[in-house]
């Protein structure tokens, strides 16, 4: 049987440990979170986000904007929020209402207050392996592995999707752990070939039972980093987990696995953007 990767225990330590570095800090450090519209699931996202920071010691700015606020109207409070010294990380909650140009507004963002690290210069600077911030997600998996001592050189990695927030990333830190990557994705035929080589399997797609157990190699470690919601209204992820969990050597679970760690992550982010000030 496979050892549960923890997210939600490591997450709770790491805010433990961010905790206690932050009172040795000159000052508190800030997260600035717009949300624009009332989306229930990004609310609720949102309103984690904010106890995170304040278990953390964080000052957390919430801007609540209507639904239908123009793409100037975002833009003129990015730029101030750019400039105010109380505020060390800027998070703008995706997705967007349909009108606002995602990628205009990540761009106005000043990339060293760019905690997502969603902004181009931050996706440039990690590609070359010299990274200012790392994305939350991607981040929180080497974490997970960091924490459980499953050292990825070496390795035959397989990462299933190939999005810019989760696949791209994730194959690029992989890559710069020595791992041996393959991205595979929606237009990649026999995908079980692949996933079956894995020594380390990261499925972010967004499908329930994308992964059976006859796609997991013996031993393999299985990161599941999808949110999907099942028919009965619950969390699960891409992965069989019942079924893989008797294969791998080690799974992580939906939720409580990569999740957690992705908060988690952002929380690092937001004390490195305020350490660096
Ligand atoms: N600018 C921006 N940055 C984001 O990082 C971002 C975003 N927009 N938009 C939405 C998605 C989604 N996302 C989640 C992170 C953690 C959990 C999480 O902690 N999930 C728990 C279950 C849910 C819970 O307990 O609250 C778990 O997996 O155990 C969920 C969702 C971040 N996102
Ligand atoms: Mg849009």
């Amino acid at each position: 049987m496979a050892i549960i990767l923890d997210g939600k225990a490591l997450a709770e330590q790491t805010r433990q440990r961010i905790a206690q570095e932050v009172t040795t800090l000159s000052r508190q450090p800030g997260l600035a979170v717009i949300l624009v519209g009332d989306d229930p699931a990004s609310r609720l996202y949102v309103s984690n986000k904010e106890k995170d920071c304040a278990q953390c010691g964080f000052k957390s700015f919430e801007h609540r904007m209507a639904a239908d606020t123009t793409e100037a109207e975002l833009l003129a409070l990015i730029a101030e929020l750019n400039t105010n010294d109380d505020v060390d990380g800027i998070l703008v909650q995706l997705p967007l209402p349909k009108h606002l140009n995602e990628e205009m507004v990540i761009q106005s963002i000043a990339p060293e207050k760019d905690v997502d690290a969603f902004h181009p210069y931050n996706v440039g600077r990690m590609s070359q392996g010299k990274p200012v911030f790392l994305p939350c997600t991607p981040a929180g998996v080497m974490a997970i592995l960091k924490a459980y001592d499953i050292d990825v050189a070496g390795k035959d990695c397989v990462v299933i999707g190939r999005s810019n927030i989760v696949g791209k990333p994730m194959g690029m830190l992989l890559t710069q752990a020595n791992g041996t990557v393959t991205i595979c994705h929606s237009r990649t035929p026999n995908l079980a070939e692949y996933t079956k080589r894995a020594d380390i399997l990261v499925a972010a797609v967004g499908r329930e039972g994308l992964v059976r157990a006859d796609m997991v190699k013996e031993g393999a470690v299985v990161i599941d980093v999808a949110m999907n919601r099942n028919a009965a209204g619950k969390f699960c992820g891409d992965v069989d987990f019942e079924a893989v969990k008797a294969v791998a050597s080690h799974i992580t679970p939906v939720p409580g696995g990569v999740g957690p760690m992705t908060r988690a992550l952002l929380l690092e982010n937001i004390l490195t953007a305020a350490k660096r000030k």
